[in-house]
């Protein structure tokens, strides 16, 4: 069984306009509300694909019972745990001749509700995969991720972080089985600008002999570098297309590489194939790829 964990859920507030001017009021032509937050994204692509997972992570108030209810309605299996207090955030995408995003706070996580969930993730089994996607909350330990991949060591379950900065960096000694940077967020890792594939392949050799197990970097239009556990550089250019709303791309990305690689039993050129079909299908879709998006990316690759 897959579970995703997503600490700070939203609701994906997405307006579409043609321009949008900093400064002046802004005139969306189309908006559309959609449940967020990286691991929920991981598990209503994985969805799509027919492969079930469960939805672990915090919501709050009238926000979170939206998130709640429209994960479901979206196919989801959802186990979160409500806090008492406060509202689940709403982030807000602007997508026009550039996107824009402004990503709310969220609710405060008393510690009991942190223990909570610690609980649950206790009872994964050997076998299970535990994706943890996304940012905390600032009123979190910021070495929360670290805590859960300790309390996880030697009991036989494939971690995915798909983190930023220390909360990454902090994970990759417990070797994770998949971390998914995108190329900035690997260059801010090492305080440094990566543009070659080169320059990229350093950095991720760099995190698999900390730890990590399979490094996938994300490099938008431009496809993906994959560092494998079996040591070879792995790279896919995406496929052409109209860029719709790139909001999930990444996360559909970890579903579809997850998806591939069960499919074809380890096979880490196919599971970057799927995961490039799945991140390319959201970004040319309104929102997450559907299982046919998907296909039709996969067969034009
Ligand atoms: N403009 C694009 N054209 C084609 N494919 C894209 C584009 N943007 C993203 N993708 C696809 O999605 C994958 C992940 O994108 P990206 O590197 O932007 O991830 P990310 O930064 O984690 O995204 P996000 O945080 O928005 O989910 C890419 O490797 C690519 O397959
Ligand atoms: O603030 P975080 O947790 O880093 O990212 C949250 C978020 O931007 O990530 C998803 C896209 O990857 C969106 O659904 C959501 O709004």
């Amino acid at each position: 069984m897959i579970y995703t964990v997503t600490f700070n859920p939203s609701l994906d507030y997405v307006v579409h306009m043609k321009t949008f001017t900093a400064g002046d009021i802004n005139r969306a032509e189309q908006e559309m509300i959609y449940p967020g937050g990286k691991g929920i994204n991981v598990s209503l692509v994985l969805g799509n694909l027919h492969i079930p997972s469960k939805m672990l992570g915090f919501i709050a108030g009238f926000t979170g019972r939206e998130i709640e209810r429209l994960a479901k309605a979206n196919g989801g299996d959802t186990d979160f745990i409500v806090l008492d207090e406060g509202c689940s955030r709403i982030n807000l995408k602007v997508s026009a001749d550039d996107e824009t995003a402004v990503n709310g706070m969220g609710p405060h996580i008393p510690e009991e509700k942190l223990q909570a969930l610690l609980t649950q993730i206790d009872t994964l089994k050997a076998g299970d995969t535990l994706v943890l996607a996304g940012s905390i909350s600032s009123d979190i330990p910021d070495d929360i991720y670290e805590q859960i991949l300790k309390r996880l060591q030697g009991r036989g379950i494939r971690v995915v972080v798909d983190a930023t900065g220390d909360l990454l960096k902090n994970v990759i000694k417990y070797k994770p089985f998949l971390i998914k940077p995108n190329n900035f967020e690997l260059g801010e890792l090492f305080s440094v600008d990566l543009h070659t594939d080169e320059e990229i392949t350093v950095c991720a050799k760099q995190l698999q002999a900390m730890g990590a197990r399979n490094v996938l970097v994300s490099l938008g239009g431009d496809g993906a570098l994959l560092l494998g556990e079996d040591g070879q550089v792995y790279r896919r250019q995406s496929p052409n297309g109209t860029l719709v709303n790139s909001v999930g791309a990444g996360d559909s990305m970890v579903a579809g590489f997850l998806a591939g690689f069960e499919a074809s039993k380890g096979d880490l050129n196919e599971a970057l194939k799927m995961g490039i079909s799945a991140g390319s299908a959201s970004a040319f879709h309104e929102w997450l790829a559907t299982e046919d998006d998907i296909k039709e990316v996969y067969a034009a690759l």
